[in-house]
């Protein structure tokens, strides 16, 4: 008997990997997206739900509700930047594309991500692909939220390598997510930086007449150019669809478990820090007795490239 797909909201700021991700679950059997929730991070949340609507349309999936999200952080301050030089500042790649006709429904990201997991319990998946603050905010509103989310599978942390946001944190994580006793799958720019798509990749994609490769070849552009300034390289990494794809099929990643905390100011404000579940110390931490999460800690790189590629050639 064939399994019922997996019902996923996306939480995203598209965002050009973003647009990947969303047009991957789109041509995923093993998902059902029910939603998108929106926020900051790449780009504005107003331009955010603009891009969201925008996306569903050129996928001609209208039939999916977009529930726009926060404007401001969890510390109720104003977002201060968005990373506009590395997605456009359009969010996807400057292609000057018309506005959707499109509008968010009535009820806000977090009140959505609530209401859905309540009359679903235990059969949503939320795949985080931006900044934590719609899911933040659910935790925060209802305690029951936790145990109604079937699983967080999040795109946050970089876990002992560089973060991008800053040199100690990737643009994503938050403590409030992490400790929450949600059943958290967290995937880090540790993994991310090992799915590359490569130029030749690209030149598949723009190739291709199919109606996802030809939209993406256009706004990859920006993308590869980013690249190619900050790592020197001529190749984009796969964030957000490793994070959606290790949702799709949990054995493209291994993963280990414990118990993350997120540095929350100073100068290494949004590290991520990881202590492992079976290791003990000889004082009370501020990971003693928190829930553990699991953190993926390696990929199947060219597993995962080959899906995104068949994917959005087909
Ligand atoms: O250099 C960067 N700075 C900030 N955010 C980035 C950068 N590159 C990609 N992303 C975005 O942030 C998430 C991964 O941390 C991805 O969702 C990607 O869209």
């Amino acid at each position: 008997m064939a399994t019922e797909p997996k019902k996923i909201i996306i939480d995203t700021d598209p965002g050009i990997d973003d647009a990947m991700a969303i047009f991957l679950a789109l041509r995923s059997p093993e998902v059902e997206v029910i939603g998108l929730t929106t926020i900051y991070g790449n780009v504005y949340t107003t331009l955010a739900t603009r891009n969201a609507l925008h996306l569903l349309e050129v996928a001609g999936r209208t039939d999916i509700p977009v529930a726009e999200g926060s404007h401001v952080t969890l510390n109720k301050e104003p977002k201060l930047g968005v990373t506009d030089f590395v997605h456009g500042a359009d969010g996807l790649g400057n292609q000057n594309f018309p506005p959707p006709n499109g509008k968010p429904i009535e009820e806000s990201a977090a009140d959505f991500l609530v209401n859905q997991a309540k009359v679903n319990p235990g059969k949503v998946t939320v795949v985080a692909l931006g900044p934590l603050t719609n899911i933040a905010l659910a935790i925060q509103m209802d305690p029951e939220f936790v145990k109604n989310i079937g699983q967080i599978v999040l795109l946050g942390g970089s876990f002992a390598v560089n973060g991008n946001a800053n040199p100690a944190a990737e643009a994503n994580a938050a403590d409030v997510v992490f400790i929450s006793g949600a059943n958290v799958l967290a995937v880090g720019i540790n993994v991310t930086h090992q799915v590359v798509l490569s130029g030749s990749d690209r030149e598949k994609l723009a190739s291709s007449k199919g109606k996802f490769a030809q939209y993406l070849t256009g706004i990859l552009e920006v993308y590869f150019a980013y690249h190619f300034d900050a790592y020197n390289t001529n190749g984009a990494y796969l964030h957000d669809p490793t994070a959606l794809l290790a949702a799709v099929d949990p054995s493209l990643v291994t993963c280990t478990e414990g118990t993350v905390r997120v540095q929350t100011s100073g100068i290494t404000r949004g590290l991520t820090i990881l202590c492992n579940k079976h290791k003990s110390f000889g004082e009370i931490t501020e990971w003693s007795n928190k829930p553990s999460v699991k953190v993926a800690v390696t990929v199947d790189a060219p597993r995962v490239v080959k899906l995104v590629m068949d994917r959005l050639l087909s």
